[in-house]
């Protein structure tokens, strides 16, 4: 390393620079003689020297504006309603779905270790589970609403997302209610998210996060709580900026998710979107939103700042969605490079652009990493 800087700095000596840094050090000499008369000497350019502000790794450590902490991360689990099961999800390593019996061994000792929040997936199995309108979503023995009654009693300190959609339960796949014509029916849908979200929040979910991305949801659920009195405990994160793309893959093969004809593109938004997913999320923080999402996270950095600057009093939380999980796992299984590495350079980066809360496939390693 120290021959390396050494380089760098010889290579800086090249005469285009020469002229400047003569007259720099000039400067500097004569600052040193009239304002420091112990100091001899100073040879070198003063503001080129940053390698001194981070030679230890606590002052590497300094040199970030926030740390991860174990508090930001919410962890995904895919709930189906085969009670006892526990299914390996292929594309998603270490990850499976689990009936509601395997819960609380399972999550044991992830809370020992410092998990606080979960985020809930319902994916219903049994035949005939699924129809047009999604009717088993809310279906008070599903599920989602059986385990966040269950986590609530078994975890009491346990943070409880839902997450709220109709492609896990209908029989089209799709995130709404549909027309003939195959498109979304926004008032249908949004009236049926939103008896979706307000059941979910009845159980007693802390969190209720709609990822349907129907116009107008994040009001009619916001409107409900009101109606309900339950507003004042439940917080509502809009997936404001959720990109349609390539990324979600392994979540549609966890959750049974894949739509049966077209794709998502007319409700998720297009990835080149900037100024669309800036609306979305204008317009759902006016809707009462209390947090807002950004997916993908690591190709949508400069949603998550623009996210933390249109929503500057309320936390950001950024969804490191499967298929980004799958490719860093790729990766360090082809040697590319190391697993704990490259999560923690990834988190770095969702930090650093301003998220607040990570949801992550990783949270089990990270907290384990956090320990070291
Ligand atoms: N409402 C669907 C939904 N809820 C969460 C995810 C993706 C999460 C992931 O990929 O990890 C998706 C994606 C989709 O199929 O459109
Ligand atoms: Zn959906
Ligand atoms: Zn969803």
């Amino acid at each position: 390393m120290s021959s390396f800087s050494t380089l760098v700095d010889n290579l800086s000596f090249r005469d285009s620079d020469r002229e400047s840094r003569v007259s720099q050090l000039s400067r500097a000499k004569s600052y040193a003689s009239t304002n420091a008369t112990s100091m001899t000497s100073i040879s070198g350019d003063i503001k080129s020297q940053l390698h001194g502000g981070y030679s230890h790794p606590l002052a590497r450590a300094w040199q970030a504006d926030r740390q991860l902490t174990k508090s930001m991360l919410v962890y995904p689990l895919f709930i189906t309603d085969n009670a006892d099961e526990i299914t390996p999800i292929p594309s998603l390593p270490n990850q499976s779905r689990r009936g509601i019996n395997t819960l609380v061994p399972f999550l044991t000792p992830l809370i020992q270790r410092g998990l606080r929040s979960i985020i809930l997936f319902g994916v219903p199995l049994a035949p005939g589970s699924k129809d047009a309108l999604g009717t088993s979503a809310d279906d008070p023995k599903g599920p989602v609403i059986a385990s966040i009654k269950l986590l609530r009693r078994a975890f009491p300190d346990l943070y409880i997302m839902a997450d709220v959609c109709l492609c896990e339960y209908t029989s089209h796949g799709h995130c709404g209610i549909l027309r003939d014509d195959g498109s979304l029916n926004n008032a249908m849908s949004v009236d049926r998210i939103s008896d979706v979200a307000l059941a979910y929040a009845l159980a007693g979910a802390h969190c209720v996060a709609p990822s349907d991305m129907n116009d107008g949801r994040v009001r009619a659920i916001k409107l409900k709580l009101i109606d309900e009195g339950i507003a004042h405990k439940v917080l509502l994160m809009s997936y404001s900026a959720k990109f349609s793309g390539a990324l979600y893959g392994p979540f549609r093969d966890a959750a049974g998710s894949v739509p049966s004809f077209g794709d998502r593109k007319c409700y998720q938004l297009p990835p080149g979107g900037r100024g669309l997913a800036r609306r979305a999320i204008q317009r759902d923080i006016g809707e009462g939103a209390d947090a807002i999402m950004v997916k993908p996270a690591s190709a949508y950095l400069d949603i998550i700042s623009d996210a933390k600057e249109l929503g500057r009093d309320m936390p950001i939380a950024a969804y490191q969605v499967s298929g980004e999980f799958a490719m860093l796992h790729a990766g360090a299984k082809a040697g590319v490079f190391d697993l704990q590495e490259i999560v923690m350079e990834s988190m770095q980066g969702i930090l650093r652009a301003g998220a607040n809360i990570v949801v992550t496939y990783f949270a089990p390693e990270l907290m384990g990493w956090l320990d070291q």
